[in-house]
């Protein structure tokens, strides 16, 4: 498991830990790690053209002895001084070993950039001359090495407010910061280098975590030699339209290849027969009333892709949740739930699969303020509803009250494409089916999802139904 935290709760435990050590040391383990990571993306140090971005706090400072130690060992070392002030014994330390101060020019001719103009300390948009700098240091031939967090992104929630480093790799310290793993900062963020500095036992209960292949593999359940269909878990789906046919074929399709014992597919003529003509495996009601009258049993149920918003669709909806067991309410039917609340009335437990222009219409905001701040939304979300919510797009986050965010951090904006929603929603059912909590069925149905993306894409454009034929090689290959 990767977690991440708010930069409060580093500092916090940088204090505690700076406390037990002579001053300067965390600096020095910082530095040394950041000068390690710069020289093995330089290849050859020596001669190798380093500029500093130096801001006025110890972010600056973590630049500077990194500096000193590609200067000793050849590189020529230039450091732009932005702030109004500087770590001093930073700044002697690198005149020292041969270091120049020079003006932003320098970033023309580098060939590599580090940036340490603000890290954890950060507040609001960056502010002039930083904003011209980084503005330059985007635009410059040179590698760009972000330290900490990329100038210009809050470290504890992504969020960008105006210019901002864009890092070829961010090299962080102590612990992964919540900002450098959820959009837009994550953009912002390249490849993610952690630097140990001895942090660990002092860090609290992570804000957000991301799974590993390992932690899905723990998580999904293996049939036993005693499993049978029922036992294995059936899902029920209630999707599909007169006018949307495809999004249940897709639904269906994702809980197949998502290893639930059966499907139960519910759904009116027209969706019923493309269902039955591709996948003869799901057990078929054909629905003439919105009732689920002699449907059978289910462990859980997948409710929405393509089902329309009318009256027929609203009945089905009520009933579908007005069962006992688990229900991802996905699409259509989020729609219906933002028109009429009390649908979510119900005990047993909600899996809201929203993206960001459903979940502004649930939560009554535009959709620009749930990008610009997805966490703070699904988080809020979850508590407000009282349900869990997968909050899907380039990071999609899984929120549930009092647990650690978890972010997905195997999407691939291939998946970009009509219809891989409705897959997620099949997998992710097939899971809750399965026993999974929602927070596990959506963590690992978005993990599976985004894996499978990548398989089906392959460098090309994909076909969405091909990412519901390559769960079941994304399973494998957790392993
Ligand atoms: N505290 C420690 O022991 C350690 C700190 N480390 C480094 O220290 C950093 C934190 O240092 P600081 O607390 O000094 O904070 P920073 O260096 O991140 O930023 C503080 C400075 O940035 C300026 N600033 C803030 N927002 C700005 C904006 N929008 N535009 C322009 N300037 C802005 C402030 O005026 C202040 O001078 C970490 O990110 C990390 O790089 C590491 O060396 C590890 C150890
Ligand atoms: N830029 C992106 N990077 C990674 N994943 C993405 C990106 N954009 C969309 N996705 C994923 O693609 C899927 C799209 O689902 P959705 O928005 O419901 O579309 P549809 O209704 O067409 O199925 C979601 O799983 C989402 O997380
Ligand atoms: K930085």
């Amino acid at each position: 498991m990767l977690t991440a935290y708010t930069a409060d709760q580093i500092r916090a435990a940088e204090q505690a830990l700076m406390a037990r050590l002579p001053d300067g040391t965390l600096m020095e383990r910082a530095a040394a790690g950041l000068a390690a990571c710069c020289a093995a993306m330089l290849g050859r140090v020596y001669g190798a053209r380093v500029v500093l971005l130096v801001g006025s706090g110890d972010n600056g400072g973590d630049a500077l002895y990194a500096g000193v130690r590609l200067a000793r060992r050849g590189a020529q070392v230039e450091a732009v001084l932005a702030g109004s002030k500087v770590h001093e014994a930073g700044l002697a330390a690198l005149r020292q070993a041969g270091g120049r101060v020079r003006g932003i020019e320098a970033v023309d001719r580098a060939d590599l950039v580090v940036d340490g103009l603000v890290g954890i300390g950060v507040t609001g948009a960056l502010r002039e001359p930083y904003a011209k700098a980084v503005a330059r240091a985007n635009q410059g031939p040179g590698l760009v090495v972000a330290v900490d967090v990329p100038s210009g992104v809050d470290a504890s929630t992504g969020r960008v407010p105006g210019a901002a480093i864009q890092a070829h790799v961010t090299v962080t310290m102590g612990a992964c910061k919540t900002g450098l793993l959820i959009d837009p900062g994550a953009g912002y963020t390249g490849r993610l280098e952690l630097v140990d500095i001895g942090l660990g036992a002092y860090l609290p209960d992570p804000d957000v975590a991301a799974l590993t292949d390992g932690d899905v593999a723990d998580l999904l359940p293996e049939p036993g030699a005693e499993s049978d269909k029922y036992r294995r878990g059936v899902v029920g789906v209630a999707a599909g339209s007169e006018e949307y046919t495809g999004a249940a074929v897709l639904a269906v399709g994702g809980a197949l290849h998502a290893g639930a014992g059966m499907v139960r597919y519910v759904g009116t003529a027209a969706p019923v027969a493309q269902v039955r003509s591709h996948w003869p495996e799901a057990v078929i009601t054909e629905l003439r009333e919105p009732s689920l009258d002699g449907v059978g049993r289910v462990q859980a149920w997948v409710l929405g892709p393509g089902l329309g918003t009318g009256d027929f669709a609203h009945e089905l909806a009520r009933r579908v949740l007005a069962s006992d067991v688990p229900v991802l309410v996905d699409a259509d039917a989020l729609t219906l739930v933002s028109r009429d609340p009390t649908l979510l009335r119900r005990s047993a437990p909600v899996l809201i699969t929203p993206h960001a222009g459903e979940l502004a219409r649930l939560m009554r905001v535009p959709r620009e303020r749930v990008e610009a701040s997805r966490l703070e939304h699904a988080r809020r979300a979850a508590a407000d509803l009282g349900v869990t919510v997968l909050l899907k797009g380039s990071t999609t986050l899984v929120a549930e009250q009092d647990r650690p965010v978890r972010v997905n951090r195997t999407g691939t904006p291939a998946l970009a494409t009509g219809g891989t929603g409705d897959v997620l929603a099949g997998v992710a059912g097939a899971l809750l089916a399965q026993g999974l909590s929602c927070y596990d069925a959506g963590s690992c149905g978005a993990y599976l999802h985004g894996l499978a993306g990548r398989l089906a894409a392959d460098g090309a454009p994909l076909v969405t139904a091909d990412v519901a034929a390559a769960i079941p090689a994304a399973i494998r290959s957790l392993s």
